[in-house]
């Protein structure tokens, strides 16, 4: 599995622990940036994943910054890309078993680094159920292309 991951100048520190635990999985790992702390702007890195993910790069985005806020809003505006801000597990896994997810957002400034390890694995495990849910996927789809 291959995953392309970004921050920003927030979320740096917890971004390195994130690529360290994916790396202990034996997933590789696209680092999109920062690589310093001198303050950016969240949209820059959620654009360079996103489009990642649109291009079938890498299977999943992961996205840092103070809250997830930012990032999330930035993800979703590229079309097929379905990003959630998550601050708990069961959200991580619900939001890839109903809604196909495929970019993680959460806030260093929200959840502790092994909270967010949960999150990160929550979501890597858990997978899209399709059935019922897939009419409500395609509804998504289908507001990229209308509005
Ligand atoms: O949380 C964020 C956006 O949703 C980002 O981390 C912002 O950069 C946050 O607002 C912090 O920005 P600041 O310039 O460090 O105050």
């Amino acid at each position: 599995m291959k995953i392309a991951i970004g921050s920003d100048h927030t979320a740096v520190d917890l971004k390195s622990e994130i690529i360290d635990y994916l790396k202990s999985l034996n997933i590789d790992v696209i680092d999109c940036g920062p690589q310093s702390k001198e303050r950016t702007h969240y949209p820059i890195y959620a654009h360079e994943v996103s489009t990642l993910v649109q291009d079938q790069k890498v299977e999943y985005g992961i996205l840092i910054c103070g809250t997830g806020v930012g990032m999330s809003i930035a993800a979703n505006k590229h079309k097929g890309i379905r990003a959630v801000v998550c601050s708990d597990t069961f959200s991580a896994k619900a939001s890839k078993q109903h809604n196909d997810s495929n970019v993680l957002c959460f806030g260093a400034r929200v959840v502790g680094t092994e909270l967010a390890k949960d999150i990160v694995e929550s979501f890597l495990k858990a997978s899209y159920e399709g059935g019922r849910h897939q009419q409500r996927v395609d509804m998504l789809n289908e507001l990229d292309h209308s509005l």
